[in-house]
């Protein structure tokens, strides 16, 4: 994904190549290693103050995707760099101070916080433990207000809140090193509908607010258009669509975008008319990548070409490319 014109310094993160596979047992002594390719050759871009939503179904790589960035594993290749800094050749106290940089919010907001643990410090826990406690203190209580909820929490515990204050409670928690980039993982689907855009329009203030960049990982298209500038569409572990938000949303062109796009509620019906495409069957396995288009056995309008040659992504409009020999 290319950054904008004129990004200011190097971007927060960039990725090149990235591939992640998780080897399997072997199902007989002698016979041969097979791996998952969870993520399979993924290029992005995130610049300061950008935000770039991850769309996909359940099992495409998104997750994957969103610990090799953080570095909380290791690619299989390709790289990860965090402010122009490869993470494979940092040296540990370098490692230490990117880290601080990014932090990530899960979508579980019951499963994610210590229930032992009250509010104040489970929002103070990425500090450094070194930081004088008044400054503790009063850097809790600001992003405590900054999420909506009052200092006086601090001494009360997660069960005392509902799902919603949850996720605030831990979108505090990832505000409180003053982060360039948080990377949000399905952060609203855990939550009821009515919660969901009060969370959503938060996210949308806090960047501004903060100047943070986003890379927001959602199976919900329509999420992913309402946060972020820029979309990367992935299939099997690669991206098959990129490009502005509005534009993928407005305009999809790989037959994998459409069908997302499709399954938005509120956009439903209006595509019932246009007779856009639904998912049929199931994802391919992602031990044996078809030799061709991931995507072709699902795919509305494939053509003999189509399952023997990988398609490469390609510019269809200005800053929008797809994966596809026939968008
Ligand atoms: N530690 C692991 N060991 C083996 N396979 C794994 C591991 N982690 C993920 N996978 C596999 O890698 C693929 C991608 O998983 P990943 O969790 O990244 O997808 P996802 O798009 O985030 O899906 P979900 O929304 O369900 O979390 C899946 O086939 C998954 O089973």
């Amino acid at each position: 994904m290319m950054p904008p014109d004129d990004p200011a310094g190097p971007p927060v993160l960039r990725t090149a190549g990235l591939h992640r596979r998780y080897p399997l047992p072997r199902r007989t002594l002698f016979g041969p290693r097979e791996a998952v390719h969870a993520v399979n050759g993924v290029d992005i871009v995130i610049p300061e103050r950008d935000s770039l939503g991850i769309v996909g179904e359940s099992g495409c790589g998104k997750s994957t995707l969103a610990r090799l960035a953080m570095g909380l594993e290791a690619p299989s290749a390709g790289s990860v760099e965090i402010r122009g800094e490869d993470l494979a050749a940092v040296d540990a106290p370098t490692l230490k101070r990117l880290r601080r940089a990014f932090q990530m919010v899960f979508q579980d907001p019951y499963g994610s916080l210590n229930p032992r643990h009250t509010v104040g410090r489970i929002v103070a826990e990425p500090l450094d433990a070194l930081e004088r406690a008044g400054d503790r203190a009063q850097r809790v209580e600001e992003v405590l207000r900054a999420v909506g909820l009052r200092p006086a929490d601090t001494g009360k515990y997660p069960h005392e809140f509902s799902g919603g204050q949850r996720q605030r409670i831990a979108i505090a928690r990832a505000l409180v090193t003053r982060p360039a980039l948080i990377v949000l993982d399905e952060p609203v689907s855990a939550l009821d509908v009515s919660v969901q855009a009060q969370v959503l329009n938060l996210l949308k203030d806090l960047q501004e607010q903060y100047g943070l960049a986003y890379m927001l990982i959602s199976h919900d298209l329509g999420v992913v258009d309402y946060v972020c500038r820029q979309v990367a569409v992935m299939y099997l572990g690669r991206i098959v669509e990129e490009g502005p938000a509005s534009l993928l949303f407005e305009r999809p062109a790989h037959p994998y975008t459409q069908a997302l796009r499709a399954a938005v509620p509120n956009a439903a019906a209006a595509n019932r008319r246009r007779r856009r495409p639904r998912l049929q069957g199931g994802v391919p396995s992602q031990t044996h990548l078809p030799p061709g288009c991931a995507f072709a056995d699902r795919c509305p309008i494939a053509e003999a070409r189509c399952r023997v040659e990988v398609p490469l992504l390609r510019e269809i409009a200005p800053g929008q490319r797809a994966a596809c020999h026939l968008a």
